[in-house]
């Protein structure tokens, strides 16, 4: 087997902050048109395609993986990162040899295989990535729970195209100065699949996820390096622990004969009773009475939630997923709105209760304002990082007052006086930021998001926004006497991202600013990347990423969130 050399994991080393407005940069390549585009949003399923590099079927897997599903990953989904962090793991000469002689689905390994790696980077889901020994073709591990340097003994269990996932057995070697276990604060880490991280330092955690922007916008933007601005440190939650207003514990549902035979001993519950989170690497529920990372009122309401659960479970026909949500108390003269709202904002009990009811209503704090939207529809998980992150929105959108105020600056821009919230929910944003505006738009696709989010305005003595139902394309429709030079724009769309419909009318929109906060910052780059060069390749001026961040939403998992900024230059 002649040697692979892998290509370095590891992304750019840290940068310091993006003092503001990037220099001015070259212009996009025209390497970058159309189809490029697409072929790089492609890319990793075009590896995990079974056609060889000049577009022909490959040659049929081998006897032992013929009767294994070839499945493509979900685009951007955490299977197609992995992916793409694998190929690069390997190395570009590697996968074309792999695929080139068809054999890229043959594991080197057997399933339940027991084998000791080393790891050599960690993936942007978290996972640990290792390659086999060199005896071996090159192939990768996907292992979770274990750090860069360690040595570790893993079980396969599952192959995929140049990798198979492994359970992590034992860390043989540690990695001294990443690893210190006495820092994990719950019993299940582990073994539950809610948390990567505990063993960390905090500050290991906000380099990873700067890492992973970096990465990210390496792999799917699409853009040259000149392109990318600088990414500063990523923004802590002031919570590590104790933050996640929302947790979502689920359970089977009992088997039939438990169903027949009536109640259960609730004080010792039968083992097939579980009640919690799935395990790490499987669907199995395993029984979680306690969740660190969740507020103290969601600890202290899940108890008595499982008790009543396990006393009335042979009356349950399915598996049902629970909601409990963190919510202010909302005394019922406040409920049924009797009370003006200038009072409610004033009066507003700061005690916290748990709802448990989707269609019941969760009121939370964010700075001077406060939001009610419906349990079951989506708002922020993490209250504690709300106002840090719509600050650094706010202070993204009004630069320091140089840039604005110095006229003879190349960089002058007029004060922003409209603002656009894109996919706008409850109204976050737009709410937070409506004072620094004249007038406020929102759209959004939920009908109960947009009530809620016309609901706060009011509740919060805001006159200056209208929110409409719909989706998100059809907000140009409705904003096109707003001032381009004055307005910003703000996206903020699930996890899939934008579509090219909504990217063609915000550049025939062309507004001064856009604003792109996302969950999800894999299909951000993406949709950053095809923005910049779809406005490069139109008449006027163009678009360029200002600044962009790493938000830490979920302290002791690899989840990131991701604030972009763009301006026209
Ligand atoms: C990540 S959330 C952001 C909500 C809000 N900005 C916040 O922070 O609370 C994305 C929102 O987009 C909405 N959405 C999904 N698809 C949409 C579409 N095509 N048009 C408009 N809104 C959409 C979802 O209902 C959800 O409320």
């Amino acid at each position: 087997m002649s040697e692979h050399k892998p290509r370095s994991c590891s992304p750019a080393p840290a940068t310091p902050e993006s003092p503001g407005r990037p220099e001015k940069r070259p212009r996009l390549e025209a390497l970058y048109d159309d189809e490029a585009v697409q072929k790089a949003a492609e890319s990793t399923s075009n590896i995990i395609s079974s056609t060889n590099n000049n577009g022909a079927k490959s040659k049929k897997p081998s006897r032992r993986n013929r009767k294994q599903k070839h499945a493509l990953p979900e685009p951007y989904s955490p299977e197609f990162v992995i992916a793409k962090d694998v190929e690069n793991l390997l190395g570009k000469k590697a996968v074309e040899q792999a695929i080139g002689d068809g054999t890229e689905w043959d594991a080197p390994l057997e399933q339940k295989e027991e084998i000791q790696v080393t790891v050599s980077c960690l993936s942007s889901t978290g996972d640990a990535l290792c390659l086999v020994p060199a005896r071996h073709k090159p192939w990768a591990i996907v292992a979770p729970l274990a750090l860069p340097g360690e040595t570790i003994r893993v079980r396969v269990y599952k192959h995929a195209r140049l990798y198979s996932h492994a359970d992590l057995l034992d860390v043989v070697t540690p990695n001294p100065e990443w690893r210190d276990m006495d820092r994990v604060q719950c019993k299940y880490f582990g073994k539950c699949a809610g948390c990567q991280y505990q063993m960390l330092s905090y500050k290991k955690q906000l380099d990873l996820k700067r890492d992973v922007v970096v990465k990210a916008y390496q792999n799917f933007s699409n853009l040259p390096e000149s392109a990318i601005t600088p990414i500063g440190t990523t923004i802590a939650s002031p919570l590590e622990y104790g933050y996640r207003t929302k947790i979502t514990p689920h359970f089977d549902a009992p088997p039939k004969s438990a169903q027949k035979a009536g109640a259960v001993d609730s004080e010792n519950p039968p083992d097939w009773l579980k009640i919690g989170f799935n395990q790490v690497g499987t669907r199995k529920v395993m029984d979680i009475e306690e969740c660190p990372i969740a507020t103290p009122t969601l600890n202290e309401s899940l108890g008595p939630l499982r008790k009543n659960i396990i006393e009335k479970i042979h009356t349950y026909k399915k598996g049902v997923s629970l909601l409990l949500r963190d919510s202010l108390e909302i005394p019922p003269t406040q409920a049924n709105e009797s009370q003006k709202f200038t009072d409610i904002l004033t009066s507003s009990s700061e005690k916290h209760v748990c709802v448990t009811d989707h269609k019941g209503t969760v009121r939370e704090r964010v700075g001077d304002k406060l939001f009610e939207y419906v349990a079951g529809s989506f708002f922020q998980n993490n209250n504690s990082v709300l106002l840090p992150l719509t600050s650094y929105v706010r202070d993204a959108i009004f630069p320091p007052s140089s840039t604005i105020a110095d006229p003879s600056s190349h960089t002058a821009r007029p004060r922003p006086t409209h603002l656009v919230d894109a996919y706008c929910g409850s109204g976050l944003f737009a709410l937070t930021l409506a004072p620094h505006f004249g007038t406020v738009a929102g759209i959004e696709l939920s009908a109960d998001s947009i009530r809620s989010a016309t609901h706060n305005a009011a509740l919060n003595g805001l006159t200056n926004c209208r929110f409409m139902a719909g989706d998100a394309a059809h907000i140009f429709d409705t904003v096109q006497d707003f001032p381009r030079a004055e307005t910003v724009l703000i996206i903020d769309p699930p996890r899939k991202g934008t579509d090219e419909r909504f990217i063609e009318q915000l550049l025939a929109f062309a507004c001064e600013t856009v604003v792109y906060v996302s969950c999800n910052v894999h299909t951000q780059a993406r949709d950053v990347g095809m923005i910049l060069r779809k406005s490069e390749e139109r008449d006027g001026r163009r678009y360029v990423l200002e600044t962009l961040r790493g938000f830490d939403l979920f302290p002791q998992t690899a989840h990131v969130e991701s604030v972009a900024v763009l301006r026209l230059e």
